[in-house]
């Protein structure tokens, strides 16, 4: 379902250049739920933005569903980021003029009937039908988060990506918010990626990764070119 092949990603500051991903091979099954893992600034959050084609790796190539997903020009890897992917962002990146409802209902970014029931829908299924008018400043954490993950969730795509999806949550919030996100997802047969530091949340998923020094150390099947 997700293809990833000799990912390459480097930084410059200055005249110093840092290479993040260090030729990265991936291949994750339809269905497969993977956790990332791995120390602060290893590159986790670049490894997911380009896996979902919001960042393109300086060489190698990213394919979901069969799709090459950087040969395709900007609107139809536009077109096809909503059709395929859901993502959770760090730090949830709710817009926080808009409601929740209509936070939900941006992925769609159309009107009409079926897609505000389907967002509807989506925030009544993470438990937040009642706060559907309440912007983003009046939500708790954890119910930001719910509200994140609606989004990402409200159209079923195939693939969600999820980056420390329970990251500013308790230990309870975060159990209880992981175990929605998988739920929701396994419904709909979503294959799924979450970059976690939380050893025992990534003890849930079919396997786990890591990656250190700009490659993937650890996880069966997954090599990464020395
Ligand atoms: N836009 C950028 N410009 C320069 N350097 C960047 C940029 N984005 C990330 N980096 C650097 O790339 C490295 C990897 O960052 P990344 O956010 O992918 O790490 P991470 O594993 O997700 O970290 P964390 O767990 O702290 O969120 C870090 O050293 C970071 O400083």
């Amino acid at each position: 379902m997700i293809e990833a092949t000799n990912l390459h990603r480097s930084y410059r500051i200055g005249k110093k250049s840092i290479e993040v991903l260090h030729g990265i091979e991936l291949h994750i099954a339809r269905g497969e739920r993977v956790f990332l893992c791995g120390p602060s600034g290893a590159g986790k959050t670049t490894l997911l933005y380009t896996l979902a084609g919001l960042e393109r790796p300086e060489q190698g190539a990213v394919n979901i569903d069969g799709t090459d997903l950087y040969s395709l020009g900007p609107k139809k890897q536009a077109a096809f980021r909503n059709a395929k992917i859901g993502y959770i962002f760090q730090n949830y990146l709710l817009l926080p003029e808009l409601t929740a409802l209509e936070n939900v209902l941006v992925p769609g970014a159309i009107g009409g009937r079926d897609a505000s029931e389907a967002a509807m829908a989506a925030l009544t299924r993470v438990g937040l039908a009642d706060r559907a008018e309440h912007l983003p400043a009046e939500l708790s954490g954890g119910e930001q988060q719910r509200v994140a993950i609606a989004r990402a969730l409200v159209n079923h795509p195939p693939v969600l990506f999820a980056d420390e999806p329970t990251g500013n949550l308790d230990s309870r919030n975060s159990a209880e918010v992981m175990e929605l996100l998988l739920g929701l997802a396994a419904e709909s047969d979503t294959t799924v990626v979450v970059v976690t530091h939380d050893e025992q949340l990534a003890t849930r998923g079919d396997r786990k990764l890591v990656i250190k020094d700009g490659s993937i150390t650890d996880g069966s099947a997954v090599k990464s070119p020395a």
